[in-house]
């Protein structure tokens, strides 16, 4: 296999010395304690234990995924990591999107700026020829075998050519010759310079690794060096024992006290202080470059997958029919106006413009967290990320949203405004639509999937039609109900529509009787100037961004002790 390519720089493995590692949960348990140990440049080494050893959590934390509790890492001696590759154990990567493509995405999101299409082509076919992934490349994601996937998920980590890989349990669900097959890669990498690192259940996988570190259930250290010398260590001809002779102990710390009384006669191990090499100097893409991959990255997956375009734009397609079927037309009609049924026409319209918006935002961000902390490691920012669901979004919104008034305004279910007052009923009415996005993006941010999204929607669209001030008026509102109402996006977007409309002269001036009892009830609900409306509807859309973004901060796991 060729490992050393013409356009990549030759890899310099990292040594990691990890001091007193603890880490404790929010219980208050303690899952791992006092871990020290040292891995050299170029050495590829398997943490091994029972279920719940933490052996994740030690490989995050080696990783700088999570901060420990306690102890420190080092790299080559310092702080910063440098350039790492962490493969998460799910497939995370874009399902939608051949093989090929996910690459070069990948590569724009981290390779520097200044590097060009053509270099990024070469790159992405190095990495592909690398990890026996050339004939897959036409292939979308979602068809590659699981041994595949795992290797499209290497891949784009080997974009930037790491000095460490981070691996959790990368064998597992794998068959035993594909296994195998994986760790002969792995192998290979580690043979190119690079240092890695992976979790394993699988006993076998020690037997290709240069170290294993081995946990008690308890999470502390009873072993870390050659599998050989693991064997010797714990009287064993085979490691698959490994578990039942941690068993036997009958102190949990029986093993780790033997371990460094061990260690305490051993030769002092290399340890990252004797490293001469220095890590690479992570580099970041700017936020506009990373704003326009991800935006044309979300673009083609919209693209890509019909049923999910053809679901975002016939619904709204639906409900405009449903409209044209529930509203006679001439309500608006000045010499015979039906003021009940403008008010209708006009909420639900607001509120389809809110539903619109709510459902296109609220399975953007739950379905993908894990890919979203995946690329946060490689250092994509949230603000470039959250405006590039709005830039794919907010034109199919508009394009709802024109169709939804356009078509009413032609078959005479809306007043025949002049192109002024059709624009700024459009305005409001693509200002609600961006809000309720903001919204679901917001709601998407704070969930942990889709069904918890799914859940959430009737609870964000029931206040939304009760205290919006349409079935019953506001002034007719309770005390705690007027003061809900001021918080309902959809209320401004009502009332504005309701001022650009004219409802207020119609219901006065108009031949109806209903009108003037009709507007005494409304009070003053549809007499303030419209861009009053749009500034609080830009300010929602403000608000909720920013609230989705110190959401997802806060998630962020490397925030986290
Ligand atoms: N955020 C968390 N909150 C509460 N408990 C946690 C959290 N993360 C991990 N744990 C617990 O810490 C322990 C170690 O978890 P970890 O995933 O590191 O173990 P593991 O050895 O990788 O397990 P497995 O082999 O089953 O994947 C487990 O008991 C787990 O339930």
């Amino acid at each position: 296999m060729t490992t050393e390519q013409t356009t990549s720089p030759p890899r310099a493995g990292v040594g990691i010395a990890a001091q007193g590692l603890g880490q404790s949960v929010r219980s208050g348990r303690q899952i791992l304690t006092d871990i020290c140990l040292s891995i050299a440049p170029g050495e590829l080494v398997a943490i091994i234990g029972a279920s719940g050893a933490g052996k994740t959590t030690l490989l995050e934390i080696l990783a700088g995924v999570q901060r420990p509790a306690a102890g420190t890492v080092t790299y080559d001696g310092s702080a910063a990591a440098g350039t790492i590759g962490v493969v998460p154990q799910d497939d995370i990567i874009h399902r939608e999107l051949p093989l090929a493509r996910t690459l070069r995405y990948a590569a724009r999101l981290r390779l520097p700026s200044t590097t060009g299409p053509a270099e990024i082509s070469d790159r992405v076919a190095e990495v592909l020829a690398e990890l026996r992934l050339t004939d897959r490349a036409a292939t979308p994601v979602g068809l590659l075998s699981g041994g595949e996937r795992k290797r499209a998920s290497i891949a784009v980590e080997l974009l930037t050519r790491p000095g460490v890989f981070f691996l959790d349990e990368p064998t597992s669900g794998l068959d035993p010759a594909i296994a195998v097959e994986l760790l002969r890669l792995l192998r290979a990498l580690v043979d190119t310079g690079a240092t890695v690192v992976l979790t394993t259940h699988q006993i076998t996988d020690v037997d290709h690794c240069d170290r294993v570190v081995v946990l008690t259930r308890q999470g502390r250290l009873a072993f870390t060096g050659t599998p050989a010398a693991a064997r010797e260590f714990f009287g064993l001809r085979s490691l698959v024992e490994v578990h039942l002779r941690l068993d036997e102990a009958t102190q949990p710390a029986e093993w780790p006290d033997r371990f460094a009384e061990h260690r305490a006669a051993e030769q002092r191990p290399r340890t990252t202080d004797d490293a001469d090499v220095a890590a690479t100097p992570p580099w970041r893409v700017g936020r506009l470059r990373q704003w326009a991959v991800l935006t044309a990255r979300n673009t083609e997956i919209v693209g890509r997958n019909r049923l999910t375009l053809a679901i975002l734009l016939g619904s709204p397609l639906m409900v405009l029919g449903m409209f044209a079927l529930l509203f006679r037309p001439g309500a608006f009609e000045p010499t015979r106006p039906s003021p009940t049924v403008t008010v209708m026409i006009l909420f639900w319209i607001a509120f389809g413009g809110f539903f619109f918006g709510l459902t296109y935002g609220l399975l953007q961000i739950c379905t993908e967290l894990p890919i979203l902390r995946r690329e946060r490691l490689a250092g994509v920012r949230l603000v470039p990320y959250l405006l590039a669901k709005v830039a794919v979004l907010l034109p199919l919104l508009a394009l709802v949203d024109l169709a939804l008034l356009g078509v009413l305004r032609a078959m005479a279910r809306l007043p025949p405004v002049g192109g002024t007052d059709f624009a700024a009923l459009y305005a409001t009415l693509l200002l609600s639509s961006a809000a309720a996005l903001a919204l679901g993006l917001l709601c998407s941010a704070a969930v942990s999937d889709a069904a918890q999204a799914t859940l959430m929607l009737p609870m964000l669209c029931f206040p939304q039609v009760l205290f919006v001030g349409a079935i019953l008026p506001v002034p007719a509102m309770a005390a705690g109900g007027q003061w809900l109402s001021y918080a309902m996006s959809n209320r401004w977007a009502f009332e504005g529509l309701g001022h650009t409309a004219g409802v207020e002269r119609l219901w006065r001036d108009g031949g109806s009787p209903l009108g003037p009892p009709l507007l005494a009830t409304y009070g003053d609900s549809f007499s303030r100037p419209v861009w009053v409306d749009w500034l609080v509807l830009g300010g929602f859309v403000l608000l909720f961004l920013g609230a989705a973004w110190a959401v997802l901060l806060r998630r962020d796991p490397r925030r986290a002790s």
